[in-house]
């Protein structure tokens, strides 16, 4: 068995560092030559907060991957949405109808292999650990959290159980029938770091401040409600539990305050800070994944006739401080505790 990491960054580089540590055969697959370089020659470094190790691997390009031109056997799409179906797109020549793949991505994407091929649809796996691509060659690893896989149709298959053999290499994996229901989880945490990234502050911090707190739940509810319409039945995981924020009717202040302090605490006590959003706006200098997370949210309200002026808000936002029309300041936060009290309360 191999398995090939396409984007060996932050998830792909954690988790194939630790799954080629165990035995396992892995590829490393990156755009970066200077970091497929580091694989290759010096080895990758993970740096966790309970250890540090470094791996040795195979690692290419995907020029050179296809220039190897060696069927692939089971292929983890680790790249951001927004560079998934190109990722894949690159190696399909390489792809024949006995490989799996699998997606790994945060967000709504759906990755198509050309039906020719015959491979079956892509597995998809819930990811909530956090980590950090530094620089070539060097992970920060925040610790485990949930990891869950599934079959986008809910099957229980041998594949499955295949991957999470695989996937136990780093840490423990659930196996679940509701993959949609975390993805849908995590999209409204997501709306959550979303606005944790317009301020330049950790997470916890952010999280910690009370007097925000009654927008960011009416943020994370719009979500949640448009996962309602669309029939899927959320799924806690780690300290996140949606069922406290939707359906509204059922807030209670006090399960609230005691779920945001919950939060504050256990973000306060990863090894990262900050988050994916805020480190590609702030240090990486590149989009986000906001088209494939938040904007598609709009979408679904815009066809049900629901408005999420808080989700519009942070999308503008965040696309400001893209291209740098907005600079990060706690100004954000509190424009969009106004709109939550001029717009939605009133
Ligand atoms: N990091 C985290 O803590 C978490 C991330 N996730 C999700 O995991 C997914 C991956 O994120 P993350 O690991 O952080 O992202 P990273 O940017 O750290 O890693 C992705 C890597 O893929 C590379 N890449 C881009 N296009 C290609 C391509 N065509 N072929 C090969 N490599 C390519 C990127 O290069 P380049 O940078 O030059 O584009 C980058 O090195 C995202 O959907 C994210 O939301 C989920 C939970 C936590
Ligand atoms: C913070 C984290 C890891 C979720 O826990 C994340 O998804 C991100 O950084 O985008």
């Amino acid at each position: 068995m191999e398995i090939t990491i396409i984007g060996s960054g932050a998830i792909g580089g954690v988790l194939g560092a630790y799954i080629a540590r165990a035995g396992v055969n892995v590829v490393f697959c990156d755009i970066e030559q200077e970091h497929v370089n580091h694989i290759r020659y010096k080895g990758l470094r993970i740096e966790g907060p309970a250890e540090e190790f470094v791996v040795k691997g195979e690692a290419y390009t995907p020029e050179e991957l296809i220039a190897r031109n060696k069927q692939l056997d089971w292929v983890f799409i680790c790249t951001k949405a927004h560079h998934a179906q190109q990722a894949l797109d690159q190696v399909c020549q390489l792809i024949n109808k006995d490989a799996t793949i699998v997606s790994f991505q945060n967000g709504l994407i759906d990755l198509k292999v050309p039906v020719q091929k015959k491979v079956s649809e892509p597995l998809c796996c819930f990811v909530n650990f956090s980590a950090d691509y530094l620089e070539p060659g060097r992970i920060l690893y925040g610790g485990v959290s949930s990891v869950a896989i599934g079959e986008f149709n809910g099957t229980s298959t041998d594949r499955l159980k295949v991957l999470k053999n695989i996937l136990e290499h780093w840490g423990p994996v659930k196996q679940t029938h509701n993959i949609l229901g975390y993805l849908w989880s995590k999209l409204s945490y997501a709306a959550l770091l979303y606005a944790t990234a317009l301020v330049d502050e950790t997470m916890a911090t952010v999280v910690d401040r009370k007097e925000f707190r009654p927008a960011l739940i009416e943020l994370c509810a719009e979500t949640l409600e448009a996962a309602h319409v669309k029939n899927v039945n959320v799924h806690s995981f780690d300290v996140w539990r949606p069922e406290l924020i939707f359906p509204r009717e059922n807030q209670k202040q006090e399960l609230l305050n005691a779920e945001f302090d919950r939060i504050s605490t256990w973000m306060a006590k990863n090894k990262k800070q900050k988050s994916g959003i805020w480190r590609d706006i702030a240090i990486r200098r590149r989009k986000t994944e906001v088209d494939f997370d938040l904007v598609p949210i709009l979408e679904i309200g815009r066809q049900h006739n629901l408005s999420f002026p808080l989700t519009k808000f942070v999308i503008e936002r965040i696309k400001e401080l893209e291209q740098g029309a907005k600079q990060m300041s706690w100004d954000n936060l509190m424009d969009l505790k106004k709109l939550y009290e001029d717009d939605v309360l009133r």
